[in-house]
């Protein structure tokens, strides 16, 4: 590393840490996709009263979104095919959306008789992902789910936006962030009100996460996207802290950091929400979430399928802390 880019990295750093310090990062939303990103991994078939009982705990812990289930076929996943049976009988919490993930119209079709207020539509950023994900080129895929999007806003539904593989493709490498920054728009164009740039094999780090996000914003405001980081070689909230820097106002992650996609070969779980949560009181950011209340959200679905917890935080609090001000106080080393 020259000299130069030791000096400039070193004020990027302290001018993180000062605005972390400052109150200049904005408030911060997370879109929870734990019961859909999460399990959709998992080969044990998750019984639907399990998938509820951990929808209902996080909403008791303060998250507004939680992408609950998918109507995908159930002959690519089968874990989510009990999506109407979830969607039908999980509470509507007050104030919370229960937004679903949609691959064609067939689904979309599905999700109405559900009465979701919100769809998510999810092409993917390389060629690769898309055969081995969707069936179809990049271009089909488009086109598919501009026909699911004008149906929704006909519908007066809300549209979220995915592209996956932004960074890398477990089948095609290296992805250019222009491609990217190219279906974004459209999925703009198609009535989108916010698209989630999915680094779905988690290779990203800070300085891609950079050229991706100079290149995407072009088309797009900050507050438009949301960033999904899979945490397979633990860059994920690195990567978020220079997101963040641009201005980036909401977040996915999952609870207990799983997480993982069936045909995205070495993919590993999402952002842990508890780490997530905890990261963001450090940065003085109130999220109004209970992190105490999520930490047992985590356990329980950790506790169910058997093995630990992916979360970081989760692990190192164990049950240190009974109160939520308590770790938030931790948090942010206000002692
Ligand atoms: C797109 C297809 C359907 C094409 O799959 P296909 O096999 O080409 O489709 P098809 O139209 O030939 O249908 C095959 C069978 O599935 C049925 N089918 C077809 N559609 C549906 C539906 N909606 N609901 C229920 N059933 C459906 C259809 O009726 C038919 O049944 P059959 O006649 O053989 O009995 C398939 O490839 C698929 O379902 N893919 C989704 C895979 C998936 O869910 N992957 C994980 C989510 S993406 C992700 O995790 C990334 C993301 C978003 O999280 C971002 C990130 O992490 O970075």
């Amino acid at each position: 590393m020259t000299h130069v880019t030791k000096t400039i990295n070193s004020k990027l750093i302290k001018s993180l840490i000062y605005r972390s310090l400052s109150t200049a990062v904005p408030q911060i939303r997370i879109y929870e996709v734990g019961p859909r990103d999460g399990l959709q991994n998992e080969s044990k078939f998750v019984p639907t009263e399990i998938k509820i009982e951990l929808i209902n705990k996080l909403a008791a812990a303060g998250i507004k979104d939680i992408e609950s289930a998918s109507f995908v076929s159930p002959k690519w996943v089968k874990q989510m095919s009990d999506g109407v049976d979830v969607m039908k009988n999980v509470p509507r919490a007050p104030g919370v959306n229960y937004p679903v993930l949609v691959p064609n119209l067939k689904g979309y079709d599905t999700a109405k008789q559900c009465n979701v207020e919100e769809v998510a539509i999810f092409p993917a950023g390389s060629e690769g992902f898309s055969q081995k994900n969707l069936n179809c080129s990049v271009e089909e895929g488009l086109k598919r789910f501009k026909l699911v999007a004008d149906q929704a806003v006909k519908d007066g539904l809300r549209v979220r936006g995915y592209v996956s593989c932004v960074v890398g493709c477990p089948y095609d490498g290296p992805v250019h962030p222009k491609g990217i920054a190219k279906i974004t728009e459209q999925l703009f164009e198609m009535g989108c009100y916010e698209v989630s740039l999915g680094d779905t094999i988690g290779v990203g780090t800070a300085g891609s996460v950079k050229r991706l996000m100079q290149e995407v914003l072009t088309v797009a405001k900050p507050e438009q996207l949301a960033l999904h980081f899979h945490d397979t070689y633990g860059q994920a909230l690195s990567n978020l802290l220079a997101g963040l820097e641009f201005g980036i106002k909401t977040v996915d992650s999952s609870i207990s950091g799983l997480g993982g996609c069936p045909y995205a070969r070495g993919a590993s779980g999402n952002l842990a929400t508890e780490d997530l949560v905890y990261f963001l009181y450090g940065l003085g950011l109130n999220t109004h979430i209970d992190l105490v209340k999520l930490i047992e959200a985590g356990r329980y679905i950790s506790n169910y399928l058997g093995k630990p917890t992916e979360s970081k935080v989760n692990r190192a609090i164990g049950d240190r802390f009974k109160n939520h001000n308590d770790i938030a106080k931790l948090a942010s080393c206000d002692v």
